[in-house]
């Protein structure tokens, strides 16, 4: 830990990425502190931050090339300068000794390869930070995939994850740095690496997103062998699709690119808005094509490690807000966030859809073709953070991989009309919300939640009536100053009459049950006394 920990101090003298940090908006203590310290010997040299901040993260190895990746695509926290020069973080690991691999797979399957396959490939298909993929055979002949975690990773991930809670505390002293959360976005970062380590969630993962895309013309999915998958080894169906990424190839077999990329964005909103679970790694090294099929272009994913849901209530802003940026309306995109208290209830609607209007104006001047809905979700995040909202990590984790979509789908069909592929989706979603699907959806969901409060509800019901009452009466007492407004006191005395019985045979309704039970356990005095009192409630 030390050694790591003097390394680190090391590799920061040597970027000198103590010039990241503005020294003028440091408490003075930090600020001597760094400004006699001999960090400010070393010469800075010619690169910028950005690229200084690159090499530093690569040479502290791949947990750390990881973080900086997660972090370029955080572009909602970070300058663009920084972001795009982390962008082009490649972790470039050697691949582990296939006897290594080979003892992993024994001691998770608790029996020799030999055992388990017919044919295991000694050198690896690919190589990563965390895992590495062997191809093997199984026993029936099938091929398949085997992903072994890297032997030592668990340890060096802990080290590395200190030591980055230990400088992201430190930072968390600066105010200028305090504004990019850095606790939070370590934490974050950590709870997806240590997702990656275990191999059963990606290989629950990946039997979630098949059975939701069981005879699906848009996506196929490996089929994970459980009997062989275990916390550090998955064994999964072979696939032999065309990388999304070889243009050449899809070109070569005739591929209706515009049919694929379309699907792209019918897959995302499909697993966005029907599954409520999204695939959401996609970047081009995980998506496939399947072969053969050029006019009836089907996906394959693999790598479902990191997966995304929502809660309804960011289901829901997410498809107002589209629809509202979809009609230019940035007035309800600011009311939706005030009504719904994402941003603070004192914000002013006209300042919050002027800030908005600025950021997405510049968006959706563009041609449709151009038009990213990553960026103007990015654009939404950035101007409600500066209103105080707190964008909930999944909604930056589905932002993200909404820009991935894109980017893909543009790579594919340049011409590609995002808004128009989306829209019947999103109004489709909101209309089943708001109908009587929606409702019913809605009371199922609530059901426990009244039963539990079913006994409660007569004394809520009168509760509600007094108060009511007490209202009435109030506004009687202006009324009788302002005469006109007697016969309409006369209608809500009538509309109030109306609700109150209404709301009467609502709680009865719901609380019959356990009333009926209780009526049944009471001496007649009581019984009379209870019915007697019901009737005043329903007369007053
Ligand atoms: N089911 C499969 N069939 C064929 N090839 C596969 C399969 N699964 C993985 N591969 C190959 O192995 C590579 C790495 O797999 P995967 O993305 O699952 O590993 P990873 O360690 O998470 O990599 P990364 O971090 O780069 O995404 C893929 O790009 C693909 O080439």
């Amino acid at each position: 830990m030390l050694l790591r920990l003097l390394r680190i101090i090391w590799v920061i003298t040597r970027f000198r990425l103590d010039t990241l940090i503005p020294l003028e908006r440091l408490p003075w203590v930090l600020r001597t502190l760094l400004r006699l310290s001999p960090l400010r010997l070393v010469p800075i040299g010619e690169r910028s931050r950005g690229a200084r901040l690159r090499l530093a993260l690569e040479s502290l190895g791949p947990i750390f090339v990881k973080f900086g990746q997660m972090l370029s695509t955080r572009r909602d926290l970070l300058p663009e300068d920084i972001a795009d020069e982390l962008k082009r973080l490649q972790d470039q690991v050697p691949p582990f000794p296939s006897d290594q691999a080979l003892a992993v797979v024994e001691d998770e399957l608790g029996m020799t390869v030999a055992l388990a396959f017919a044919r295991f490939d000694a050198d690896p298909m690919a190589s990563a930070s965390i895992a590495q993929v062997h191809g093997a055979r199984l026993h029936t002949g099938e091929e398949v995939v085997v992903k072994i975690i890297r032997p030592t990773i668990e340890r060096i991930m802990r080290q590395d994850m200190a030591l980055m809670y230990r400088f992201a505390q430190f930072l968390a002293l600066v105010p200028e740095a305090r504004r990019l959360r850095p606790v939070e976005v370590v934490r974050d970062y950590e709870s997806t690496l240590f997702d990656e380590l275990d191999l059963h969630k990606e290989a629950a993962n990946t039997s979630q997103l098949k059975r939701n895309f069981k005879n699906s013309p848009l996506l196929y999915v490996p089929a994970i062998h459980w009997e062989l998958t275990r916390q550090r080894v998955m064994v999964q169906e072979r696939i032999y699709g065309i990388p999304v990424a070889d243009m050449a190839a899809l070109e070569a077999q005739e591929t209706d690119l515009k049919k694929l990329a379309e699907r792209g964005v019918e897959l995302f909103f499909t697993q966005v808005f029907r599954d409520n679970f999204f695939h959401a790694d996609m970047h081009p090294g995980n998506i496939f094509v399947t072969r053969g099929k050029p006019h009836d272009p089907q996906y394959i994913a693999i790598d479902c490690g990191i997966v995304g849901s929502l809660t309804r209530e960011d289901q829901d802003y997410l498809a107002r807000n589209l629809l509202a940026f979809f009609h230019q309306d940035y007035y309800e995109v600011a009311a939706l966030h005030i009504e719904s208290g994402w941003v603070g209830e004192n914000t002013r609607a006209n300042e919050f859809a002027a800030a908005i209007r600025t950021v997405c104006e510049p968006i959706l001047e563009k041609p449709l073709k151009d038009i990213s809905f990553g960026q103007v979700l990015l654009g939404l995040f950035q101007t409600a953070r500066r209103f105080d909202m707190e964008v909930q990590p999944q909604l930056v984790l589905l932002q993200k991989t909404l820009l991935n979509i894109e980017g893909l789908g543009r790579q594919l069909y340049p011409d590609l009309d995002l808004w128009t592929t989306a829209k019947p989706f999103l109004e489709q979603w909101m209309k089943e919300r708001a109908g009587a699907l929606g409702f019913w959806e809605s009371l199922k969901r609530q059901a426990p939640e009244l039963t539990r409060r079913m006994p409660e509800l007569p004394v809520l019901a009168h509760q509600a009536l007094s108060q009511m009452d007490q209202e009435k009466r109030q506004r009687r007492h202006q009324g009788e100053a302002l005469g006109g407004i007697r016969r309409q006191l006369a209608l809500e005395g009538r509309r109030g009459r109306r609700l109150r019985l209404g709301l009467l045979l609502l709680a009865l309704a719901l609380a019959w049950q356990p009333l009926a039970q209780w009526a049944a356990g009471q001496p007649w005095p009581a019984l009379a006394a209870a019915i007697i009192g019901l009737a005043l409630l329903a007369w007053h």
